[in-house]
């Protein structure tokens, strides 16, 4: 049995405090010490990946703490009750079983007399069937024709993750012949969203997805009938182009409007349902199921490494201790995600839900005011875009926000040319390298507009090349990290009550049952 306990009830936690500003990185990243640094302070990820961690403000003793801290707050013995089926998260009381949508770890866990692991899988092969029939020609539009697009109706979770997986294997797929349709999403209520999808492609060989958990989104079910209403306008019958992904107690779920269902359920989180229904069946559509199975292996193998008690063989914990001692002990209020590939553009934008939506609480599990900081500020952008943007501030600002580069040594494409001397992945691979010493060991100048202080921590997760596999682990990981942050806060990681506020007010004011402020803003917009 596991307890659960406010970080600042630790003996190790208190430890941890006394070692603020112990390691100064600028010191410990110079000459030789540095080539030492980085060869040590690397953990084997799955699918061939690393985290290194050299540029991070740890030595053998911060790690030391770090490790007792996770055994003394039991974060793995934790990892395992959640995926064996406990009630992890409190606020919602329910399961929390995203993993088990990867196909391992763990017992059976058994809900309602549902074995909930073959109910994943289930759907999945269900998804895998289906959309090997459309591939195949043998479902088509009602004059016989192949579809050609699959478009996502879906917003925050039933978007982001699933979004940045398709963005992120898109181009690798045509690249090798795995390229079955063309995906696009819509999410925003924003009329524009689905007007400029639906002039982008041929309607009448399209399928669209509507993916919502609680089936009563308002901003996906506005973007449901607003495309159904262009179906009809162009002579089609909707029921013949749309599916539906949701849960089985969602309305959704109860109608016959759709060609097709898949199922998810409650326990499985909007920001941890990526690899669920939510993209499993616009992922399977796009690529083909072997390509989907390939991205949840990639996870698999990840999830298993978070299982490892020893914090250097267990990169998803590392990394989220790393991220406390900076968060709580060093007291940094953000943290930039950097990934230097293109493919990875909409994965920060993925992360910020994932990890603010988790962690940004500040009660714990019981639902009690907890007397320290809790998540980070997440936002980021690919490098080397972001180097002509906001690295301004990482390099000169007044505040220090620690970094997560992600890099792979071979492009996706291999299409690339030598210009003056390097291809343009050496470019990308020489200008991460050179980000992270620079952080690190800044420059000192006579001039103090051009000084550069240094001390500013970064990792880098870095593998040979982004492929279904890698993704897969690279999200497995980010969402571990996140897990067991969640678990250090002693906060509940999976329930969203600050989300669910906007929404009540929003229909309040269409229905009109507004007065004081929330009247007189839509007065301003005339609603
Ligand atoms: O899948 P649903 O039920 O439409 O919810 C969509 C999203 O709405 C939220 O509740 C808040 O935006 C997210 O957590 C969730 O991913």
């Amino acid at each position: 049995m596991v307890t659960w306990n406010n970080l600042d009830t630790l003996t190790s936690y208190a430890k941890l405090k006394d070692l603020k500003d112990h390691v100064d990185i600028k010191e410990a990243m110079a000459g030789e010490n540095g080539a030492k640094r980085v060869a040590e302070y690397s953990a084997p990820m799955a699918s061939g990946l690393s985290f290194n961690y050299a540029a991070k403000q740890v030595d053998d003793e911060v790690l030391d703490v770090l490790a007792e801290l996770a055994d003394e707050h039991q974060l793995v013995d934790k990892f395992e009750e959640l995926y064996n089926g406990a009630i992890i998260n409190t606020g919602e009381q329910r399961l929390v079983l995203h993993h088990l949508a990867r196909r391992q770890l763990g017992k059976d866990v058994i809900v309602d007399g549902v074995n909930k692991r073959d109910f994943y899988v289930e759907q999945q092969k269900k998804a895998a069937d289906f959309a090997n029939k459309v591939h195949a020609g043998e479902i088509t539009n009602e004059a016989g024709e192949t579809f050609t697009t699959v478009v996502q109706i879906g917003i925050g979770g039933s978007d982001l993750g699933p979004r940045a997986l398709y963005i992120a294997l898109e181009n690798w797929a045509k690249t090798n012949g795995c390229a079955k349709m063309e995906a696009k999403f819509i999410s925003n209520v924003d009329p524009d969203d689905a007007a400029a999808v639906l002039n982008s492609i041929d309607v009448s060989r399209s399928l669209f997805i509507v993916v919502s958990k609680s089936g009563t989104t308002l901003e996906t079910l506005t973007n449901e009938a607003f495309v159904k209403d262009a179906l009809v306008k162009a002579g089609l019958n909707p029921s013949k182009h749309m599916l539906t992904a949701t849960s089985e107690t969602s309305p959704l779920a109860k109608s016959d409007d759709y060609l097709a269902a898949f199922f998810m359920d409650d326990f499985i989180g909007g920001r941890y349902s990526s690899v669920s229904s939510v993209g499993g069946v616009i992922l399977s559509l796009a690529f083909g199921p072997d390509v989907f199975a390939r991205i949840l292996d990639g996870m698999a193998e990840e999830d298993k490494l978070a299982t490892n008690k020893d914090i250097k063989a267990n990169p998803d914990l590392l990394d989220a201790l790393i991220g406390v001692y900076e968060r709580n002990v060093q007291g940094y209020p953000e943290t930039a995600v950097l990934p230097y590939s293109q493919a990875l553009s909409r994965f920060p934008a993925h992360l910020q839900q994932c990890d603010m939506e988790s962690n940004g609480k500040s009660v714990n599990r019981f639902g009690e005011p907890v007397d320290y900081v809790t998540g980070p500020i997440i936002f980021g952008e690919p490098g080397t875009n972001g180097q002509h943007s906001f690295y301004q501030l990482l390099h000169q600002g007044t505040d220090i926000v620690p970094l997560q580069f992600v890099g792979f040594k071979d492009s996706q494409l291999a299409t690339d040319v030598v210009i003056e001397g390097s291809t343009s992945q050496k470019k990308l691979c020489a200008n991460v390298a050179a980000q992270i010493v620079a952080f690190a060991c800044g420059k000192d100048d006579e001039n103090n507009n051009k000084k550069f202080e240094g001390g500013r921590p970064s990792s880098i997760i870095i593998g040979d090349q982004l492929t279904p596999e890698s993704l897969g682990s690279l999200l497995a990981h980010f969402e571990n990290k996140i897990m067991f942050q969640g678990f250090i806060w002693n906060v509940n990681s999976f329930d969203q009550e600050g989300v669910q506020l906007g929404k009540v007010l929003a229909k309040r004011v269409l229905a009109h049952e507004t007065d004081g402020a929330l009247k007189a803003y839509s007065d301003l917009f005339e609603i």
